[in-house]
């Protein structure tokens, strides 16, 4: 399905899909608008507006009928396939991230991890290979591997993200602070917890409840 919708809408999305989930996983059938507002803290004119992006969902003074609205949150998340990622550098970060690794809870998996040193090269951490850096540009390619996530130092994170680019990735997630460079075709996303935790503290102390 191919859509332009907001960017802050296509953030909400995954949680709107987890809530749903946890909805059919108990049987629920159907939720009202507040409800549904109350359990993912937006509220619900924003929901129906983001949901109005697909065509109407939701029936006046019904509200959500939840096997609907998963069927198709499914089709617009790509739910229905796995999505393998590569994880760069597995130092505390790195390691951290692929001990987690994603597929719990969500389509993504980290299939394959690559890194400098010896000691980690052809070892298998946290049932995920992996492999030499050297190699990443041809593993990405053979496996048809498309998302990566950069946990380097940042002084080597434009040759890495290059050489994923070079192997066919189409995005980027980058843990480092270096703001890098790639066609348009690339999306890259910068992830920063120091960013986060700021912006939550600039929240407490301007907004009061
Ligand atoms: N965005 C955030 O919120 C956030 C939080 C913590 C760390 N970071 C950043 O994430 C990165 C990793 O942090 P860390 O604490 O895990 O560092 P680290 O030094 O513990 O780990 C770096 C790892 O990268 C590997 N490495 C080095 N050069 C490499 C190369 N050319 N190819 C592949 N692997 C290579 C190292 O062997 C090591 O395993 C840093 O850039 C750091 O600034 C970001």
């Amino acid at each position: 399905m191919d859509m332009k919708i907001p960017r802050a809408t296509a953030k909400r999305l995954p949680m709107y899909y987890r809530y749903l989930s946890g909805l059919h996983g108990a049987k629920v059938k159907r939720i009202s608008s507040s409800t549904f507002a109350d359990a993912v803290q937006v509220d619900s004119a924003t929901i129906r507006r983001d949901l109005s992006y697909f065509g109407a969902l939701g029936k006046r003074g019904y509200g959500y009928d939840v096997d609907d609205l998963l069927d198709f949150f499914k089709k617009i998340l790509n739910q229905d396939h796995l999505t393998n990622a590569a994880l760069v550098g597995l130092g505390n970060l790195g390691q951290a991230l692929l001990h987690f690794n994603f597929h719990k809870d969500s389509n993504v998996r980290i299939s394959a991890a690559f890194d400098i040193h010896d000691n980690m090269i052809n070892t298998v951490q946290s049932g995920v290979p992996v492999y030499d850096v050297n190699d990443l540009e041809k593993q990405l390619s053979e496996q048809q591997i498309e998302v990566v996530i950069l946990t380097v130092p940042t002084g080597v994170a434009q040759k890495i993200c290059d050489q994923a680019i070079a192997g066919g990735a189409k995005g980027i997630m980058n843990f480092t602070s270096k703001r890098l460079s790639a066609p348009k075709n690339v999306r890259v996303q910068n992830v920063d917890l120091t960013n986060e935790l700021q912006t939550l503290i600039y929240f407490i102390e301007h907004y009061d409840n």
